[in-house]
């Protein structure tokens, strides 16, 4: 998939590794629509992507993914603004073992939601372009982070859902690919404050930084792999996991093996 003139929308995207995706897709020919509930955070984005971009390639707009109200404007905005939408990034996303209820609405059922409020714009089926979905998961979505299990059950969740979409959207004719963007530790306010999110499992953390130990990636180098994900067309129901030393489109067992 060629970028330009292609419409993205980015959920969290005013910090961390949303911010790193706008930019890669921008720095690619996409328009992009950053989509997210820190105010503050994406209006400044916006600001400085206008200087380098013009003010027509992205817009900005404050919405909360656990809100069905807020996400449904925000599409439709998107569609009046833009004309439609090619690429979905749902990469908004907390850990906080604390407020384990709201990281489920958050990580989990806010990617839903934002999924299937989207499939009205994308799908062929609907009057749809079709186009591609990439949800941010995390390697702890594929093996257990043992001071967040609140968390890792949440980006499990996300895999599985990516990988179930996927073959029901090449089943349906919907024509959208569905990626899962697994990465390891990476450099972001989220991995910074997570000695204060660990709740009942704080003892853990030591054992955690073992984890760590391993290596933190910066945010450009997930970016990368995410457009990987967006432009080869290959790529549909993959999990591709990526960690300091290596990349890996991730195998799982099927019903026949
Ligand atoms: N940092 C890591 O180590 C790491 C590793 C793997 C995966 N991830 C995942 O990557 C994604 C981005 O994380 P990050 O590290 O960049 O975090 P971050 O905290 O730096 O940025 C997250 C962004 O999402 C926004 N956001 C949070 N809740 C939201 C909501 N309800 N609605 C809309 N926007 C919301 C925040 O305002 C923020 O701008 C998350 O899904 C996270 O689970 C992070
Ligand atoms: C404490 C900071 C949390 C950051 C959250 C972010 O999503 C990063 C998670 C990073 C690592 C998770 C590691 C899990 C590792 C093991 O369970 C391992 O079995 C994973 C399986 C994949 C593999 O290494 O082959």
């Amino acid at each position: 998939m060629a970028l330009n003139g292609k419409i993205a929308v980015v959920t969290g995207a005013g910090l961390g590794i949303g911010k790193a995706i706008t930019e890669i897709l921008l720095r690619n020919g996409a328009k992009v629509v950053l989509l997210d509930v820190n105010e503050t955070a994406g209006k400044s984005l916006k600001e400085a992507l206008d200087k380098q971009y013009g003010q027509e390639r992205t817009l900005f707009l404050n919405c909360d993914v656990e809100s069905e109200e807020q996400i449904k404007a925000a599409f439709q905005k998107t569609v009046e603004t833009f004309g439609g939408i090619d690429i979905l990034c749902n990469n908004a996303g907390i850990l906080n073992e604390n407020e384990w209820e709201r990281s489920i609405s958050i990580n989990l059922v806010g990617v839903i939601k934002v999924t299937y409020l989207a499939l009205e714009h994308m799908n062929k089926l609907t009057g749809g372009r079709g186009g591609v979905i990439v949800n941010t998961a995390s390697l702890a979505g594929l093996g257990p982070l043992l001071s967040c299990p609140v968390y890792t059950a949440t980006k499990h969740g996300v895999i599985g859902f990516t990988r179930a979409m996927a073959a029901a959207s090449a089943a349906s004719g919907y024509g959208i690919r569905f990626n899962a963007l697994c990465p390891t530790f990476v450099q972001t306010d989220l991995f910074s404050a997570i000695l204060d999110r660990l709740g009942q499992f704080s003892h853990l953390a030591d054992a955690t930084q073992k984890y760590i130990d391993t290596g933190v990636l910066n945010v450009s180098q997930v970016a990368e792999c995410l457009l990987k994900l967006v432009t080869d067309e290959t790529n549909n129901g993959e999990a591709l996991m990526v960690k300091t030393d290596m990349r890996k489109y991730v195998t799982f067992p099927t019903i026949t093996q």
